[in-house]
């Protein structure tokens, strides 16, 4: 019977005994029985080949190895790079410095010089062994199978995996049989080499076709793009910097950069600017900016080329459209007017927080300018090219804010528009969005704008997918929100996340010396500059208590500049108290109520007014009170009033809060102030109210 022989394979690690015993079984395994033994598995026993390959000289020396038959012929064997992995170097570009890592000193060397036989010699190998640092820093580490010893800073690690053994290695162990004749081993080799080449063509092709699409690719951006590698050699040139520097890209691609950029400052701005930078380059043809940076693993350099001009037109359309859209902030710093400390703390504090990107909380009271600083928050920030979008809750429907600030997909819901819709939030991307009247949103909406907060992203009604979103939120309340998170009305988690940066608007009433210039800036507003106001109306304005703020004097400046002559506003064209908002103290001129009605039908109309605003009780409480103390001859005090109504009203008015309401009722003629003993006394008329009162309630 025909025993065939036996070739042993004996390698120091289990990788390279897999890598070898397979590369003999695929060469000679048809007529030589393998066996493979890596010592750092095994654990001894008598090896019984007929002829023995160890992968390495070392091995000898290896006590493990001792157990082997005297008898047996041993072979050391010679070793070539893995050519299954070459393709992997020769992408590497030319000249780059590459560390050669192998266990051993002798094995480092001995790899290098096998991969420069084998062609590989592009490269500037560095040996390195185990712990050695090297003189300079390399990025890119190759190495046969030995990743352990590769040092930890490098970027790159290459394995080639083990070396192979050498064709004459394996014929030697077939001479010992006299076998070497029985198999045509360079077959093998070019079936071998046929199929590398196939690989090689297929990766071809594929390159072929990516380099299409990247031509494509960089064809279709609107700029000029132009790359050079570390040798200066132009390798990438597109379209439109043909057009922008009227030379073709054939001229171009494969030539040295100052062959073609005649320019000797963009030349040298290409070439040696060391950092991310950009240059304004100007000619009779074209004015572009020119940006360049450095791809630093392999010292290419890339610039791109911007028309100046079509950006400029590209951005004048953008604001176009954002202003269509009324996706601008309208306000900047300068539109808000005045001079007192209050607001000029205001708007330092706005300029500061503009320079952040985090969450701004704006509070304050109805018309103090609660939008117009989120408005030049906006204007002062680096988001300042990006949309604004402004939401008022107070204004939208409960049931659509959802789908206004997230967007749905279509067919979420019945009544979603076919397409779906984009979400305010998807809007107001890359800039900033207002969220007013915070307080008034539902608790699903907190906790959807808590996930925004929290997460940067959103999910549109119906859909499934996370869309990132980059906003900066800046939202405003005139609520009292320590009250709101009281009664569980406001999550306080949100609050917390809104409220990352404050800002606290003064109101009006705290900051009267600004009204002459607020006036003045709304008279110019209104092309009426040229008015005068008499120093009883500012008088008369800085008493009223502004409980609608700059939005009430706007438009309180605006009636009076309806209502008077054209030359100047006096006393009587200050609008009457049914103008101002609820629990305002307004004085009112008695001929503009008359209008023919009988007293009667007068004095109903204000107990029906007061009943609108919720201040009947309290006008009348005062008037009782002043005509009680008045019957006991009792002096008429603002002290007093306030005590008594702290005591009967449940709740308390300040002596200035009197104050204002007795300029009122003297105002409407139901009372009278007079200096001294006389004090303020109940009239005729207050009497009259006091006595319909009781009859018609
Ligand atoms: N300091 C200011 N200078 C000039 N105009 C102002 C100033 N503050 C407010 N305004 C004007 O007053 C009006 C109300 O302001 P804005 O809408 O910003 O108030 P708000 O606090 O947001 O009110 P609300 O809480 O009711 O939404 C606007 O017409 C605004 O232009």
């Amino acid at each position: 019977m025909y025993s065939r022989k036996r070739v042993g394979v004996i390698t120091g690690t289990e990788m390279t005994r897999v890598a070898l015993s397979k590369q003999l079984e695929e060469t000679i395994g048809d007529i030589v029985q393998v066996d493979s033994y890596a010592l750092d598995e095994w654990t001894g026993g008598l090896i019984t080949a007929d002829v023995l390959i160890v992968s390495s000289e070392v091995l000898v020396e290896e006590p493990g190895f001792k157990v082997v038959s005297r008898d047996v012929p041993i072979i050391v064997a010679k070793r070539i790079i893995n050519y299954n992995f070459i393709d992997r170097l020769l992408s590497i570009p030319e000249g780059t410095d590459v560390l050669l890592v192998n266990d051993v000193k002798s094995t480092v060397y001995e790899s290098i010089s096998s991969l420069e036989k084998l062609g590989v010699d592009h490269l500037n190998y560095i040996p390195h062994l185990p712990g050695e640092t090297p003189i300079r820093p390399v990025t890119i580490a190759i190495t046969p199978g030995e990743i352990a010893y590769v040092p930890e800073w490098v970027e790159r690690v290459i394995d080639i995996g083990p070396r192979l053994l050498d064709l004459s290695t394996i014929l030697e162990a077939l001479r010992f049989f006299e076998l070497d004749h029985e198999v045509s081993l360079s077959e093998k080799y070019m079936k071998k080499i046929i199929q590398l080449s196939r690989e090689l063509i297929k990766t071809n092709q594929e390159t072929l076709l990516l380099n299409t699409h990247l031509k494509k690719v960089i064809d279709g951006v609107h700029d000029g793009i132009l790359a050079i590698n570390a040798q200066g050699v132009i390798t990438a040139f597109n379209e439109n910097l043909e057009s922008i520097l009227s030379i073709s890209r054939e001229t171009a691609i494969g030539r040295k950069i100052d062959d073609i950029i005649s320019d000797t400052n963009l030349l040298y701005f290409i070439i040696n600017g060391d950092i991310e930078d950009n240059m304004l380059v100007s000619t009779t043809h074209y004015e572009v900016v020119v940006n360049r940076f450095k791809i630093i693993t392999d010292h290419s350099i890339v610039c791109t080329f911007k028309d100046t001009k079509k950006t400029i037109e590209i951005e004048k359309k953008l604001k176009q459209k954002m202003v269509s859209q009324g996706y601008v902030a309208k306000y900047k710093l300068n539109d808000i007017i005045g001079e007192s400390t209050k607001i000029q703390e205001a708007k330092q504090i706005a300029n500061k927080l503009a320079k952040t990107n985090l969450t701004v909380l704006i509070e304050g009271e109805s018309g103090t300018g609660k939008e117009l600083f989120a408005s030049a928050i906006h204007s002062l920030s680096e988001r300042r090219v990006g949309p604004y979008l402004a939401v008022n809750f107070s204004a939208l429907p409960e049931d659509l804010v959802e789908a206004e600030l997230f967007g749905y997909e279509e067919g979420s819901f019945t009544g979603a528009k076919k397409g779906g819709k984009v979400g305010l939030f998807e809007q107001a991307n890359g800039g900033t969005i207002f969220l007013d009247e915070i307080g008034d949103i539902s608790p699903k909406i907190q906790a959807r704008l808590l996930r925004v907060l929290q997460e940067k992203e959103i999910m549109r009604i119906g859909g499934n997918k996370i869309i990132p979103i980059d906003v900066r939120i800046i939202a405003a309340t005139n609520c009292n929100f320590v009250e709101m998170i009281h009664n569980g009305k406001f999550r306080v988690d949100l609050y917390h996340r809104l409220k990352a940066l404050y800002l606290r608007l003064p109101p009006l009433r705290e900051r009267l010396e600004d009204l002459p210039y607020l006036i003045r800036h709304f008279m110019i507003m209104n092309g009426k500059e040229h008015i005068y106001i008499e120093d009883e109306v500012l008088l008369q304005l800085q008493s009223y208590s502004w409980n609608g703020n700059i939005r009430e004097l706007k438009n309180t400046i605006d009636y009076m500049l309806t209502v008077c002559d054209g030359t100047k506003i006096r006393l009587t064209d200050v609008p009457n108290h049914h103008f101002f908002e609820v629990d305002i103290v307004a004085p009112v001129q008695d001929s503009q109520r008359e209008y023919g009605q009988t007293k009667q039908e007068k004095l109903k109309e204000i107990l029906l007014d007061w009943d609108t605003n919720g201040e009947r009780t309290e006008y009348l409480f005062l008037l009782n009170e002043i005509y009680e103390l008045n019957q006991q001859k009792e002096l008429v005090g603002r002290k007093k009033l306030s005590q008594l109504a702290e005591a009967h009203l449940n709740y308390s008015l300040t002596e200035q809060q009197i104050r204002y309401r007795l300029q009122y009722l003297e105002e409407l003629g139901f009372i009278s102030k007079r200096k001294g003993r006389a004090g303020t006394k109940i009239t005729p008329e207050g009497r009259e109210l006091l006595i319909l009162d009781g009859e018609w309630t």
